[in-house]
C-alpha cells in the first residue's frame, strides 16, 4: 500500500496525455499541493490549466527552483534541451523523472547534462496510454491496473527510487524495477515499438493505392482492432523509433524472417503448416494477459 505524504509542488514539463494524466491521478489521490507546468505551445498550456491538469504556467527554470518532483513528459527527442535548461537551476532535494518510452540513450543523455546531478534523476517509463494525445486527452485513471518500470540508476538513492515507486502507485500503478536499460529498450521494442511500426506500416501501405484506399470504406471490427494504434502521435513514435533505432532493427530483420516463411508455406500450399503456424499465434494471443485486468 502506498505510504507516501502529500509533496508539495509538482512540476509537468509537456502538459500532454501522459504528464497531464500523472498530474490529474495525483490530484484526484489527494497527493499533490500545486502543480506547476511548462508547455511549448500556448495554447495547449492555457487548455492544460482551464482543465486543470496544472494550477500554474511557468518557464523551466521556475519549475526547477520550485518543485520538489519534476517529470519530463515531452517526447524523447525533446529531453536534452529541457535537461540543459533545468540542470543550472535545479535543488540539490529535488527528484527529476520521466515518462520517456526509451530508456538507454535518455539515461546517457541525461549522465552528459546532468553530470553530478545524475543521482536525481530517476528513470520511469508507464506503460499505459492511447492513440490520443495533448492535454484533452488526459485522464485520471489512466494508469489504474497497469505496470510502470523503473529503471533505477546506481547513484539513486532508496529514498528518490521509492517516492517515485509510490506516487506511480497513488494513480493505481503496479511499480516494476528492471536494473538494465538495455533490457528495457528490447523488451519494448518487441511488445510496444516495433508493433507500432507494424500497425503505421499497413495503413501507410493502404494510403498509398486507389484501389487500397476503397478497400479501407469497407473494413470492420478485425480491421479497427489491428490498426487502431496507429493513429498516435508521429512526432512521439518518430522520437521513440530514433531513441531505440538499434532494437527496432533487430526486430525488423527478425521479422523479415518470420515473414519469408510463412510466406513459403502459403506459396507451397503448405495447409498443415499453415494451421500449425495460425494454431500457435492463437493458443499465444489466448494466454496472453494484461496485467491482472482482463
Ligand atoms: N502516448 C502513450 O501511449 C505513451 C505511453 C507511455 C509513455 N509515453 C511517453 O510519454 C511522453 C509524452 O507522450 P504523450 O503521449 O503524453 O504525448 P502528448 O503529445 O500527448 O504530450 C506531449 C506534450 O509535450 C509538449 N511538448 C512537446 N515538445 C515540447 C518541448 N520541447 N518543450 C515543452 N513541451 C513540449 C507537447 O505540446 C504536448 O503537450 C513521450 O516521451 C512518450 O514516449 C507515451
Ligand atoms: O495504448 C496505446 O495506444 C499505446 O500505444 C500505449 C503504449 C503501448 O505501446 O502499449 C505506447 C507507448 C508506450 O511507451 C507505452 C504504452
Amino acid at each position: 500500500m502506498a505510504m507516501v505524504e502529500k509533496i508539495d509542488v509538482l512540476g509537468v514539463i509537456g502538459v500532454g496525455l501522459i504528464g497531464g494524466s500523472f498530474a490529474l491521478g495525483l490530484k484526484h489521490a489527494g497527493k499533490v499541493q500545486q502543480v506547476l507546468g511548462y508547455g511549448r505551445d500556448e495554447k495547449s498550456i492555457a487548455q492544460a490549466r482551464a482543465l486543470g491538469l496544472i494550477d500554474k504556467s511557468v518557464s523551466i527554470a521556475e519549475i526547477a527552483q520550485q518543485a520538489d518532483v519534476i517529470v519530463i513528459a515531452t517526447p524523447v527527442k525533446a529531453f536534452p534541451n529541457v535537461l540543459r535548461e533545468l540542470a543550472p537551476h535545479l535543488r540539490a532535494e529535488t527528484i527529476v523523472s520521466d515518462v520517456g518510452s526509451t530508456k538507454a540513450e535518455v539515461i546517457r543523455q541525461a549522465r552528459e547534462i546532468l553530470g553530478d546531478k545524475i543521482g536525481q534523476f530517476v528513470p520511469a517509463h508507464p506503460i499505459a496510454g492511447s492513440h490520443t494525445s495533448g492535454p484533452t486527452a488526459a485522464i485520471p485513471d489512466l494508469f489504474q491496473d497497469r505496470n510502470v518500470i523503473i529503471t533505477p540508476l546506481a547513484e539513486n538513492s532508496a529514498a528518490s527510487v521509492e517516492l517515485m515507486t509510490e506516487l506511480w502507485q497513488c494513480c493505481g500503478a503496479k511499480v516494476q524495477l528492471l536494473a538494465q536499460s538495455k533490457d528495457h529498450d528490447d523488451i519494448f521494442a518487441a511488445v510496444s515499438h516495433f508493433p507500432h511500426f507494424l500497425a503505421a506500416s499497413y495503413m501507410s501501405f493502404m494510403e498509398s493505392d486507389p484501389v487500397r484506399q476503397q478497400a479501407l470504406k469497407m473494413g470492420g471490427t478485425g480491421f479497427r482492432d489491428f490498426t487502431r494504434i496507429a493513429a498516435g502521435s508521429p512526432e512521439m513514435w518518430r522520437d521513440i523509433f530514433l531513441s531505440n533505432q538499434e532494437a527496432m532493427l533487430e526486430q525488423m530483420t527478425a521479422f523479415e524472417k518470420e515473414f519469408a516463411y510463412i510466406r513459403g508455406l502459403l506459396e507451397n500450399k503448405d495447409a498443415e503448416g499453415l494451421y500449425d503456424w495460425l494454431d500457435k499465434a492463437a493458443k499465444t494471443r489466448k494466454e496472453w494477459k494484461l496485467l491482472d485486468s482482463e
